[in-house]
């Protein structure tokens, strides 16, 4: 199992971000992505993720699949909390909904509306709904927004343990998240060389 990339360069807004990332995830490891606000951590997971194709080189992703939880949780507002991972556990076609309740200590929540969730509340949430999602890469965009110390800390064993059962994950994250075992990985060696078309946007007199 597991998640190759090969020379990838990606873009946003037609404007090339990071250029010549090579990196790979196997089972049971973890690659945190650091770098500067607006290097390019959101758009290389979104690469990874498949909502947006490389602009150069390849992206091999495992047969065991990825599941992507970026700043929008993508959870259903109208649903509960149980309901909202019945949903995804069946989309998954899996089961272990009463576990990632109480994973993430969610147990006094589960009839609550996912509209009526405090911020940190539908992040774990949102945390939990990668328990059910029966996936063994994780791709995650800052995944403790919002959370208290003991969410983080939650957080943690959760990903540790997704690891020791052969499980990977890639976090963008400007924070500790205590995960020792994690590999870092700063974007900022791969900073395109962002060469603007002319009559493209940025007047020299703003520069
Ligand atoms: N929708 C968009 N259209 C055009 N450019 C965008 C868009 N979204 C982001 N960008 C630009 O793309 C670059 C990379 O942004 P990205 O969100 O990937 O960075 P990041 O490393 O995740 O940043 P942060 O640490 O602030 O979350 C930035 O320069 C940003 O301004």
């Amino acid at each position: 199992m597991e998640l190759i990339v090969s020379d990838v360069a990606v873009a946003r807004g037609g404007i090339p971000v990071l250029e010549g990332v090579n990196l790979s995830v196997s089972s049971g490891t973890a690659l945190v992505l650091r770098g500067p606000n607006g290097i390019g951590k959101t758009t290389l997971l979104r690469t990874l993720a498949g909502l947006q194709p490389p602009l150069q080189g390849t992206v091999t992703l495992p047969p065991e699949g990825i599941a992507y939880a970026a700043h929008a949780d993508g959870l259903k507002a109208t649903l509960t909390v149980t309901e909202n991972l019945h949903f995804w556990a069946s989309v998954n076609g899996q089961g272990g909904v009463e576990e990632a309740i109480t994973r993430m200590n969610l147990a006094d929540l589960r009839d609550r509306r996912a509209a009526n969730l405090s911020a940190g509340q539908k992040r774990r949430l949102g945390l939990a709904r990668l328990l059910v999602s029966g996936r063994a890469i994780w791709l995650l965009d800052e995944p403790t927004v919002s959370l208290d110390a003991a969410s983080v800390a939650l957080f943690a064993g959760v990903v540790r343990e997704h690891l020791v059962r052969g499980g990977a994950a890639v976090m963008a994250t400007h924070i500790d998240l205590g995960i020792p075992e994690a590999e870092v990985l700063d974007l900022s060696a791969f900073r395109a060389n962002r060469h603007i078309p002319a009559g493209h946007g940025f007047d020299e007199a703003f520069a």
